[in-house]
């Protein structure tokens, strides 16, 4: 199996503070990876990292290298070509309210200057089922988004960033704002998804980490205390923070 990226010795500050310490991690294609940490330990950061999405707060600093099928991130690629590359799904969805459904599939592709009428509608239908949410809207597709649920909205927000035809999806914690059966139908959706995207999943929910994902990585204060397969990962734990963490022992494992 060949690795997507290659993540090495990355470090991250904001001003003055150090917040990733020197991260390695090889990660494989068409997995599923889940960062787990306690709250503040850089697993936004480090997902964010991935995309050059870091640098777009002012004040920030990046050093190492992130491999993107063998071509440094920080080093010759623009951030708007990675970006496209390695789209990102964040906490809350984060839609357009006032542009309908199909405006919002196609957002991205609007502004890469796509404005073909027909080619914009083959590609959010493609989206929109890649995403499970085509039959709950084909027929209010310009209907505006704000009349769907929260886990409908999330499955938008999935089907836009898969617009741009990605090949990683950052998701930080894409559940935190579901109830649990829309949760499990992102569940669902992530292992479907992984057979064309390599997918980075950041966390709070043990149990998500442990159903969904192949790889595990454990952060703890900025360092990479463990990255295993996941079943080792919880099964057999090598570090006694994993294991204080995901037992419920650390000082911040969440309730589902
Ligand atoms: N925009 C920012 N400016 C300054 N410091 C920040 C900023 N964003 C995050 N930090 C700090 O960086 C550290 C890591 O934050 P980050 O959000 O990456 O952690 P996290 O593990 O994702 O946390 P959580 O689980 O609570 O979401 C924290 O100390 C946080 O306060």
């Amino acid at each position: 199996m060949s690795y997507k990226l290659r993540v090495e010795a990355l470090q991250a500050w904001y001003g003055q503070h150090q917040v990733l310490k020197g991260i390695s991690m090889p990660i494989r294609a068409n997995t599923i990876t889940a960062v787990i940490g306690p709250s503040g330990c850089g697993k936004s950061t480090f997902i964010r990292c991935l995309n050059r999405m870091h640098e777009v707060v002012p004040g920030t600093r990046v050093a190492g290298r992130v491999w993107l099928d063998g071509r440094n991130i920080y080093n010759g690629i623009n951030a708007v070509e990675v970006r496209r590359r390695v789209g990102m799904v964040f906490q809350t969805p984060n839609i357009f309210p006032a542009m309908s459904i199909f405006q919002n599939v196609v957002a991205g592709l609007y502004l890469n200057g796509i404005r073909g009428r027909r080619q914009l509608q083959e590609r959010a239908e493609n989206c929109l089922q890649q995403a499970g949410l085509w039959e709950e809207v084909r027929d209010r597709l310009h209907d505006t988004a704000a009349g769907l649920s929260s886990g409908q909205l999330q499955r938008l927000c999935i089907a836009r960033a898969l617009a741009v035809e990605p090949e990683i999806l950052l998701m930080d914690e894409p559940c935190s704002a579901l109830d649990p059966i829309a949760s499990i139908r992102i569940e669902e959706l992530m292992r479907e998804l992984k057979a064309s995207y390599t997918i980075i999943l950041v966390t709070h929910n043990m149990q998500q980490a442990a159903r969904v994902s192949d790889y595990t990585a454990y952060l703890c204060d900025g360092e990479l205390v463990e990255y295993e397969s996941t079943p080792e990962v919880f099964i057999r734990p090598k570090d006694s923070r994993t294991e204080n963490y995901i037992t419920g022992r650390g000082a911040d494992t969440r309730p589902l």
